[in-house]
């Protein structure tokens, strides 16, 4: 199992104002599996990213991450499992400012001790994994939101995590950056064999999932009928770029 929920609750505040923010939530994840989480504002989607993230920690109950009870790591190994095992999207991009395209994709490696150069050399093949290798040098005010957008997503793949989670991925993007973001999405879910969480309002998300979870107040709803998959996605461009990345793993025994 990849992510394992065992009665997880949150609850944000303390005295007479509690926000219960994940109530009572058990939730079984495969590896392989693209779960999207829908629901309205405040139902406890970002809470529950965050908790499998290793982001936060669950007022109560446990939470495994690829066999690990995160909840017994200590701080101090926590960032290195995190690094290693999950690769976040956030709401914003989130790129660092004055950094490179290649130089932001670079850094969760070079925090696991990848030196530079090799860490640059990867940096550079995610980049051509997501379309953007003429943008390597570029820093993100001269990126367009959807640029940025897909550097965030090969930085969040930097050290090939078994689990990417993202956050309204397509939510400050225009429709057509967001197909592409999309299919991204599915073809590393095939390709890498990632297990995938989104959180989003944009049903258009469901046509990548293999399970649609529904919140509603802090609570899961399964749905009871997963859409079909009907995304036209060019795995060809993809496909080339994988195969130099997975190179380059073996390189740095990723
Ligand atoms: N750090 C926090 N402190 C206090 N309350 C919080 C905190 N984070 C979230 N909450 C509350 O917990 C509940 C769940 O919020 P959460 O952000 O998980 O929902 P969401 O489904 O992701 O919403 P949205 O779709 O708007 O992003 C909300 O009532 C929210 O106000």
């Amino acid at each position: 199992m990849a992510v394992e929920l065992r009665r997880v609750t949150k609850i944000y505040g303390n005295g007479a104002v509690k926000i219960v923010a994940l109530d009572d939530v058990t939730l079984s994840v495969e590896a392989g599996e693209v779960i999207v989480l829908m629901g309205p504002s405040g139902s406890g989607k970002t809470t529950m990213l965050n908790i499998i993230a290793t982001l936060d920690r669950p007022t109560s109950g446990e939470v495994y991450i690829m066999g690990t009870d995160v909840g017994k790591l200590p701080e101090g190994r926590l960032e290195r499992f995190r690094l290693r095992n999950i690769g976040y999207l956030f709401q914003s991009f989130n790129l660092v400012p004055y950094l490179t395209a290649e130089q932001n994709v670079a850094l969760p490696l070079m925090a696991l001790g990848v030196k530079k150069e090799l860490a640059l050399l990867r940096a550079r093949a995610l980049l051509e994994y997501v379309g953007l290798e003429k943008a390597a040098t570029l820093y993100p005010h001269q990126m367009s939101g959807g640029m940025q957008q897909r550097v965030a997503i090969a930085r969040a793949l930097a050290t090939n995590p078994p689990i990417l989670i993202l956050d309204e991925p397509t939510s400050n993007i225009d429709l057509e950056n967001a197909a592409v973001v999309l299919g991204l999405i599915a073809v590393t879910n095939k390709l890498m064999k990632t297990t995938v969480f989104v959180a989003t309002h944009d049903p258009d998300v469901a046509r990548i999932a293999t399970r649609v979870i529904y919140m509603r107040g802090g609570r899961v709803y399964e749905a009871i009928e997963p859409p079909r998959r009907e995304l036209k996605i060019d795995i060809d461009r993809a496909l080339s770029a994988y195969e130099k990345l997975k190179r380059i793993d073996e390189l740095l025994g990723l």
